[in-house]
């Protein structure tokens, strides 16, 4: 590793002040962490310190990249003595929260695209743990691929699956010598995922069936579920934050101060892993639909209302959308009145969650772009929205009206035109927009909205014609009592 004071000026009086009283990179590395993006650098890398900070885990980290592309920032990390900053910024209780710190958890950062042998020397280590991931859902995904003896392998499953092989080997099978694994994507069952890929690449490479065997019985790969925003390198205010601080760090990571982690898992794992004696926000649970449909129907389901009648309406940020009190009171009123009562949870605890996730939207230092939000809006609103419209109406036998509206406001968003470079939206006020969506989604927006200029086809007909659609939808809407004429009623009105 670099010394200390080696490249990036990052390494000052601070990094002295590390080194004086405790260095988290010099314990016995106990986690390979796969990936090395902002998000498990401003959640898990974070945890570790915090947990290293109070005595209770006495572990580091080795970080590798993902993919032979990610190559610059592990040279980064490498340069700055695997040293980066967290700023943490936001609203904590109504109070307003700025906190930096160095986090020195990374006892080294590989490259096995360039280091293969170290790599899977790693998997040797008794110390070693856990393994963490999060190289997004396209990471976690199966290829088929090729093992030749001394080659890297390109996908993270088929990594891990050399990875535990050459622990197996070397461990003669030791059942004690199992791993945790601990995938961050967000994608539903992401431990199972991981674990159905592992032992299909050990088919695929004809591995032994005793080490199959080890894969399922000694190691364990947790299904989860993460929740924090964070934001990255802050471009527009590094220089001045630099200059302020004295030193310069290309890894600067910024993130709000909210941070939540289901895992399914025995809460024995505590144990190894003792993330809530350390004050963290982590529930060790037997089933994790329950935080997935909480997160899923109020943070994100909010997030895909803002960003529909937020663009439609001229606005650009969710600060944007909550600081102005009638779109505020709206959302509020649609998580409270028409959101929540479709939960089957304990209600103190979900006017909570939605209470801090109102406070998370309101952080001053977080610019979430609706726009972004607004990538593959129908399939979005399929998984976020849709479900508690049915869950209302099955529960009140009528429609939510502020859902309906938030409803009208898709097909409104989608009333697009094509354009040399892709397909543009207006606003209320004539302005455009991008939309971004998958090109079969788009054209057929396109071509509806089109015939209804050009009075080929009637405003109802349109409706019908997206509630049918099954590109869209598991079932034919239509078949919803009243959803095509409620959502007509405010369409008429928005066009
Ligand atoms: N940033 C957040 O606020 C946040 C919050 C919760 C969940 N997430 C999820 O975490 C994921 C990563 O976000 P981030 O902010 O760290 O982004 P990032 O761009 O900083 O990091 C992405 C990481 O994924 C890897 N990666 C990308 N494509 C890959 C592929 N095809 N195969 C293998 N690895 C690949 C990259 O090498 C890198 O390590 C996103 O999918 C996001 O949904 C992010
Ligand atoms: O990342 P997406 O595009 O699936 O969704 C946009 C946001 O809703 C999402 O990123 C949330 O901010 C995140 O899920 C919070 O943990």
């Amino acid at each position: 590793m670099n010394n200390i004071h080696s490249s990036s000026n990052l390494l000052n009086e601070q990094t002295e002040t590390i080194k004086r009283n405790y260095r988290g990179q010099d314990y016995p590395v106990k986690v390979l962490q796969i990936g090395e993006g902002n998000f498990l650098r401003g959640f898990f890398d974070w945890m570790i310190h915090e947990c290293n900070k109070q005595g209770n885990f006495q572990g580091s980290i080795v970080v590798t990249q993902p993919r032979p592309s990610g190559k610059g920032m592990i040279e980064k990390l490498a340069n700055q003595d695997c040293l980066y900053t967290l700023m943490i910024r936001g609203l904590q209780n109504g109070a307003k929260i700025e906190h930096k710190e160095i986090i020195p958890v990374f006892a080294g950062a590989l490259n096995p695209y360039e280091e293969w042998k170290e790599f899977l020397a790693l998997a040797c280590s008794p110390t070693l743990e856990f393994i963490v991931s999060n190289t997004t859902e396209a990471g976690l995904s199966y290829q088929t691929l090729p093992w030749k003896d001394g080659e890297p392998i390109e996908s993270f499953p088929g990594k891990l699956t050399a990875f535990l092989y050459r622990r197996y080997v070397h461990f003669n099978g030791d059942p004690k010598k199992g791993l945790i694994m601990l995938p961050c994507e967000l994608l539903e069952k992401n431990g199972d995922i991981l674990k159905r890929y592992v032992l299909q690449h050990s088919k695929d490479w004809g591995l032994p069936l005793t080490f199959m065997e080890w894969v399922e019985r000694d190691n364990l790969f947790l299904n989860s579920l993460v929740d924090r925003i964070v934001t990255g390198f802050p471009e527009k205010e590094a220089e001045c934050l630099f200059s302020k601080w004295g030193y310069r760090d290309l890894l600067l990571n910024t993130a709000e101060p909210y941070h939540f982690w289901a895992i399914e898992g025995n809460p024995e794992l505590e144990k190894k892993l003792p993330l809530r004696k350390s004050g963290l926000n982590v529930q060790w649970v037997k089933d994790l639909a329950p935080y997935q449909i909480r997160k899923v129907r109020i943070l994100n389901g909010s997030h895909t209302l803002m960003a529909l009648l937020g663009i439609l309406s001229g606005m650009d940020t969710v600060g944007e959308w909550v600081s102005q009190s009638e779109s505020n009171q709206f959302l509020r009123e649609t998580v409270d009145n028409e959101i929540i009562p479709t939960l089957a949870f304990d209600r103190k605890e979900i006017m909570e969650y939605a209470e801090s996730v109102f406070e998370r939207f309101m952080n001053p230092f977080v610019q979430h772009r609706l726009a972004d939000i607004s990538l593959n809006s129908i399939s979005k609103f399929k998984v976020r929205l849709l479900p508690t419209i049915e869950s209302y109406y099955e529960k009140n036998q009528k429609l939510p009206d502020n859902l309906i509206r938030a409803f009208a406001a898709l097909i409104r968003f989608y009333q697009i035109e094509k354009m040399e470079d892709g397909y543009i939206g207006f606003q209320f006020n004539g302005d455009s927009y991008v939309v971004k969506d998958h090109e079969q989604v788009l054209s057929f927006m396109c071509e509806r909205w089109s015939q209804f200029k050009k009075n080929e086809l009637s405003l109802q007909n349109l409706i019908k014609q997206f509630l049918g659609n099954d590109l869209f939808w598991d079932k034919d809407l239509n078949q919803i009592d009243g959803l095509s004429s409620s959502i007509y009623e405010e369409l008429k009105e928005m066009i």
